[in-house]
């Protein structure tokens, strides 16, 4: 989110207690006033909560709004920023659902730029695992060199390859969350690495990450960069047709997390207002469906 994009508000809010956010089985709740106010619920939080969170506390919210529209809907790189709500859910979360996976690994998947990254550190950090990028996993094996180097100078099947070594040597792993790349759910071998841990599969709608892509450049992403027209609307080009060649693969995985159902519940009419720790939270409860059926 660029600095001119952002607006910042202070004030103070209620929370609901621990208990009721417990109760509630983390079906994603925000104070009435912000809801109501439709603020976008990108927030950096400066909270003092008090102590006993058994009640209503008073906390003081710094608020990074988007304004509507504006295509600066992505994260600064490296902020993952929370309500103090989604904190304490996804930390519960977590701690519930660490117990069940026993150490398996988490496989994200999804189209570029579907959150794979963001959301693949802030759930290491709250399960206590490790984070694993493969494309950066790649770039390492081969020399460090950038993806978009070794698309250009050796080739897709070379970088597939790869990839493929990369998800087979993780695969032996334990309590590790991969960000895997977006192109990683074409080949059956990879699944089958895959299969050993949890795959979970970030499901935003295309012109969403056509915008975020847009917003923050696509030269880190070879495949975006052959079409003409504006830049908006060759991503989304783009991004259809990779979309026809791999929607079905992304299927596969063993659960799915879609944004448009998140916003649905939270009452949004864009997905591109739901933070990355709500998407967190919500591949945890998914999870938990799956191990606990
Ligand atoms: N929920 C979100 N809301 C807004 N921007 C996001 C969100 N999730 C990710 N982003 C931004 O979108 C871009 C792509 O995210 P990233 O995690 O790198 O995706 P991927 O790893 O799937 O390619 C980054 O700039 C990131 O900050
Ligand atoms: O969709 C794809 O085929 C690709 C996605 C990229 O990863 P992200 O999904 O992390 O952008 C990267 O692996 C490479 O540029 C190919």
């Amino acid at each position: 989110m660029s600095a001119k994009a952002s607006q910042c508000m202070q004030f103070s809010v209620s929370i609901a207690s621990e208990r009721t956010l417990r109760r509630k089985e983390c079906s994603l709740q925000f104070p009435r006033r912000c809801r109501e106010e439709r603020f976008p619920i990108l927030v950096s939080s400066y909270l003092q909560p008090k102590k006993d969170l058994a009640y209503h506390s008073s906390v003081a919210l710094k608020l990074s709004c988007y304004p509507q529209n504006n295509e600066a809907s992505v994260l600064e790189s490296g902020t993952y920023p929370a309500t103090f709500d989604e904190a304490v859910i996804l930390k519960n979360k977590s701690e519930e659902i660490e117990t069940y996976l026993q150490g398996r690994c988490i496989y994200l998947v999804g189209m570029m730029g579907s959150g794979k990254t963001t959301v693949g550190k802030i759930l290491s950090e709250n399960l206590g695992y490790s984070f694993s990028d493969s494309d950066s996993l790649i770039e390492l094996s081969v020399g460090g060199t950038t993806v978009t180097d070794i698309f250009k100078f050796h080739g897709e099947s070379f970088f597939r390859d790869n990839e493929t070594e990369v998800l087979k040597k993780l695969s032996s792993m334990q309590r590790l969350v991969v960000s895997t790349g977006g192109g990683a759910v074409i080949r059956p071998i990879n699944w089958r690495h895959m299969q050993k841990g949890i795959s979970v599969w970030l499901d935003v709608p295309l012109e969403a990450l056509a915008r975020r892509l847009t917003s923050v450049g696509t030269e880190s992403r070879p495949l975006l960069h052959n079409e003409s027209g504006d830049a908006y609307a060759k991503t989304l080009k783009r991004l259809c047709t990779l979309w026809e060649d791999r929607s079905e693969a992304y299927t596969k995985a063993s659960v799915r997390v879609s944004l448009e159902n998140i916003a649905a519940k939270l009452g949004y009419n864009d997905v591109c207002n739901i933070t990355p720790t709500a998407i967190a939270i919500e591949a945890l409860v998914q999870i938990e469906y799956l191990l606990k059926k």
